[in-house]
């Protein structure tokens, strides 16, 4: 197949901010030669067109090309249901997502909102996201089937719970490993499809259930684990008062053996030390859910205890306990948050912000080597954000003087209606309806 050279500004993080100097790269000008959904090349625009001059190009100029978002804590049931503010936790539950997530036993309602959600990632340049899915083991066929058509890359599974949620979403140890198993040999490794064990949280989860979870884990140990932990203090009394013999939260899964390089922990706003020490000695991540924390009142995540005792993060959206798909918006508000620590407080540049959405998720999903970067070898996973003429964002980015300073501009003002492109494994999954070509430059941009 003829390579394809991307012509565009490009900025990546293969490097750890959180570690390294010099972590943001940018390439002004740049190219990409894409062959078979891969990056083959990179570098100067006009150094890789003499080398390659048979390669069509596809001319990305007036915008910003990024790695694609990596979204590692999202509910699919719960697209319908955004907005549902002036709520703690376990009210909003029962009141807003409950009642909701009930409703996808219907296959065909499950179907509908599945491609609501898949929608809604594509067109916020989303194109990997650890997916918390739904309870009924149809509605995760259904997720599937409408992911393959999408083009994303998506890790998800069915939601299993025993208790204190609704009857209807309740099920057996013995059913979920049935149907855990079903789901895993249908889907996982099909495509761009993997899964993801995901007990909802030990509260509404027995010692049962999670043996059931760490069964299947066993049994297919390259699928991926995620839950809920430590994300508000009435859901960790309960859990407590659940689990008497556990030394705190996170014990209730360690015991069942559900943590390894593979587990995804949202939340994590309450996590004490000795939890922090032994989710860094399992390699386990806590994906961060800024906008979810502010608008549920859950608490201000304690980036800096996580960091400080080797624990990797990664952020996630969590629609619809937050407040939509959007990674800009979702860094931005990881931002503010630490702006808002009073002692513990990480200043974040713009170079963690793009980490954080990007290749930080990749880590997560232990799959930073194939995609969350620009680097050669990785599947070219891409989000071009040009925005429209005459917005705001336009004028600011004429006038940036930097690209951690175009970078910023992006986080302060871009949203959705920026999202020109979208790109998964070099396969487009989203354009944005009457986008002009991209072949005319405005004057001043990069
Ligand atoms: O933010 C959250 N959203 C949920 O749906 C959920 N379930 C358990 N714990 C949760 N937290
Ligand atoms: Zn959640």
């Amino acid at each position: 197949m003829t390579p394809m050279l991307y012509r565009a500004t490009f900025m990546h993080t293969p490097l750890d901010p959180f570690r390294e100097a010099d972590a943001l790269h940018v390439q002004e000008d740049g190219g990409l030669l894409i062959g078979g959904g891969v990056i083959r090349s990179s570098g100067d625009f006009a150094a890789l067109h003499a080398a390659h001059p048979d390669a069509p190009v596809t001319d990305l100029r007036g915008g910003v090309l990024l790695p694609g978002f990596i979204d590692t804590h999202v509910h699919y049931p719960q697209v319908r249901i955004i907005g549902g503010l002036g709520m703690p936790l376990l009210d909003w539950l029962d009141r807003c997502a409950l009642p909701e997530e009930a409703r996808l036993a219907d296959a065909t309602y499950a179907r509908a909102v599945a491609r609501e959600f898949l929608g809604g990632l594509a067109r916020n340049g989303t194109t990997t996201a650890l997916v918390f899915g739904s309870h009924f083991a149809g509605a995760m066929d259904e997720f599937f089937d409408e992911a393959a058509t999408s083009g994303l890359r998506t890790v998800a599974g069915q939601v299993v719970s025993d208790r204190m949620l609704r009857g209807e979403l309740h099920t057996t140890p013995e059913r979920a490993y049935a149907e855990g198993k079903a789901l895993i040999e249908r889907w996982h490794g099909q495509g761009r499809a993997r899964y993801a064990v995901t007990p909802r949280f030990s509260l509404s989860a027995s010692e049962g259930m999670l043996d059931a979870c760490a069964a299947l884990m066993r049994e297919f140990p390259d699928v991926h684990f995620t839950s809920h932990l430590n994300e508000n203090r009435a859901e960790i009394q309960t859990v407590r008062g659940l689990f008497p013999d556990a030394r705190d939260y996170l014990d209730t899964y360690d015991r069942a053996g559900l943590l390894g390089r593979r587990s995804v922990f949202a939340h994590s706003v309450h996590t004490t030390d000795r939890e922090l020490h032994v989710m860094a000695a399992h390699h386990c991540s806590a994906a961060h859910c800024p906008c979810s924390n502010s608008s549920l009142g859950s608490g201000l995540f304690p980036l800096g205890r996580h960091l400080a005792a080797g624990v990797h993060v990664a952020l996630g959206t969590d629609v619809g306990g937050g407040t939509g798909f959007s990674m800009l918006k979702e860094g931005l508000q990881a931002y503010f948050m630490q702006q808002l620590q009073a002692g513990d407080r990480v200043a974040l540049t713009p170079a963690h912000l793009l980490y954080l959405c990007t290749r930080a998720g990749a880590q997560a999903l232990d799959l930073q080597d194939h995609i969350g970067d620009f680097g050669v070898g990785k599947a070219f996973d891409a989000v071009w954000l040009r925005p429209g003429a005459g917005s705001t964002l336009e004028a600011v980015l004429q006038h940036a003087d930097s690209a951690p300073g175009t970078l910023a501009a992006l986080y302060a003002n871009g949203t959705q209606a920026d999202v020109a492109r979208v790109w998964v494994g070099g396969d487009p999954v989203y354009d944005r309806p009457h986008t002009p070509s991209g072949t005319a430059v405005p004057a001043g941009m990069p």
